[in-house]
């Protein structure tokens, strides 16, 4: 399959500012895939999708459409289209001329493009609304019609910045089923800014951007079962973190010393993450399970998470652990309890930001579950 877009070391600085916005970005999206990067707020997921459009000059690195490098091609030329979190959509015109808007700058005729633009309607589920004005659509209609719009103009590579964030929760998954839809039917290639998982599923493959660097591209799955960063174990969320040391493949910390897939790279100073939906509660004193405090128990959708601060030495002073149990278990604050770790194919480990230097510091974490602390 041929790479759509390529964007290759691209470093970003905007003007005024001293630190780059993007470091040394590389992405490479296939034709007909759909790609989502995912970051916090500030991370530059807009700045790259301005760079890849033509909006935004990089300092350096490339875009390459279709292998050819279109660096100093303006945003008009380029072969691509765009759509923001809000519609944009001309006022004066009624529904179908907005989507048949481009066709008629490619002076195709009235009568023709708005019977393209109709079929594009009818995709998006609106083709009844085409005589009416854009201040006569619901938000989600909007939307609608801009993606109708975007499609219309068959363009090689659509980006799209956060299209449907302002769009209440209902509305967003009906959103995503079209878009699901559109996908099956038309087979685009789409670059999509999202920080919502929720939404980075819709994706072929998720480029992960933390503070202006690419710190994991790869299927959604991967992300949950072997981040490469703390940043990305800690955007995903669900992670339970024991800082120690790996050494031949063993991570050993106040925990005990545990065997880790051989795909682990990190090796020295690591923090082992765990998923909370990993870690099991047993009866106390069970062969094997460490013993710890109930700290807190708290409803977590259709299970419960069981916080527990591990005993070392008979005091409950060690790690705190967060386990999704599922609903009714018996644990309350104050019980003891016995925890049960996976085996090597739950655990993983990443490189300590703050012991090794290596990687990007941490953000703030939106996503990650704040009881989940564990030091060694
Ligand atoms: N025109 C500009 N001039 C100076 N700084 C800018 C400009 N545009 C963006 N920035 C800064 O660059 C950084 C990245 O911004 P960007 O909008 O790309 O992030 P983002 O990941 O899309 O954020 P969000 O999810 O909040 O939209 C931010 O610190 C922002 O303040």
């Amino acid at each position: 399959m041929t790479l759509a877009l390529r964007l290759s070391a691209i470093t970003h600085r905007h003007p005024g500012t001293t630190g780059a916005t993007l470091s040394d970005v590389g992405l490479d999206v296939r034709a007909g895939q759909m790609v989502a990067v995912l970051g916090p707020s500030g991370s530059g997921k807009t700045t790259l999708l301005r760079v890849a459009a033509g909006l935004e000059s990089p300092e350096s690195g490339e875009v390459l459409l279709d292998g050819v490098d279109v660096s100093d091609v303006p945003p008009e030329r380029r072969d691509l289209t765009m759509m923001f979190q809000k519609p944009h959509l001309f006022p004066h015109l009624n529904v179908v001329d907005n989507v048949a808007f481009a066709d008629r700058l490619r002076s195709r005729d009235r009568a023709s493009s708005r019977v393209a633009a109709q079929r594009y309607l009818d995709l998006v589920h609106l083709g009844d609304l085409g005589r009416r004005r854009p201040r006569q659509l619901s938000g989600g209609q909007e939307q609608r019609v801009s993606l109708a719009r975007a499609l219309a103009a068959q363009r090689r590579v659509m980006l799209l910045d956060e299209p449907f964030s302002s769009l209440d929760t209902g509305l967003r998954t009906s959103m995503h089923r079209l878009l699901d839809e559109v996908r099956a039917t038309l087979e685009p290639t789409i670059v999509m800014v999202t920080h919502d998982l929720a939404e980075a599923e819709l994706a072929d493959r998720v480029a992960v951007l933390v503070e202006g660097r690419i710190q994991q591209f790869d299927v959604l799955g991967a992300l949950y079962t072997a981040p490469r960063t703390l940043a990305v174990a800690r955007l995903v969320g669900g992670f339970n973190e024991v800082a120690g040391r790996v050494d031949g493949g063993v991570h050993h910390s106040s925990l005990g010393s545990f065997f880790l897939p051989g795909e682990v790279e990190s090796t020295g100073a690591s923090i082992l993450v765990v998923r909370k939906e990993r870690l099991e509660l047993a009866p106390l004193g069970s062969p094997g399970s460490l013993t710890g405090l109930v700290v807190q128990v708290r409803q977590s959708g259709a299970h419960q998470d069981v916080v527990v601060a591990l005993e070392q030495h008979g005091v409950a002073a060690g790690p705190r652990v967060t386990i999704e149990a599922r609903l009714g278990s018996d644990r309350r604050p104050g019980d003891r309890t016995g925890v049960r770790m996976p085996g090597a194919d739950g655990l993983w480990a990443v490189p300590d930001p703050a012991r090794t230097g290596s990687g990007t510091p941490p953000p703030e974490p939106r996503l990650r579950d704040r009881a989940s602390l564990g030091s060694a």
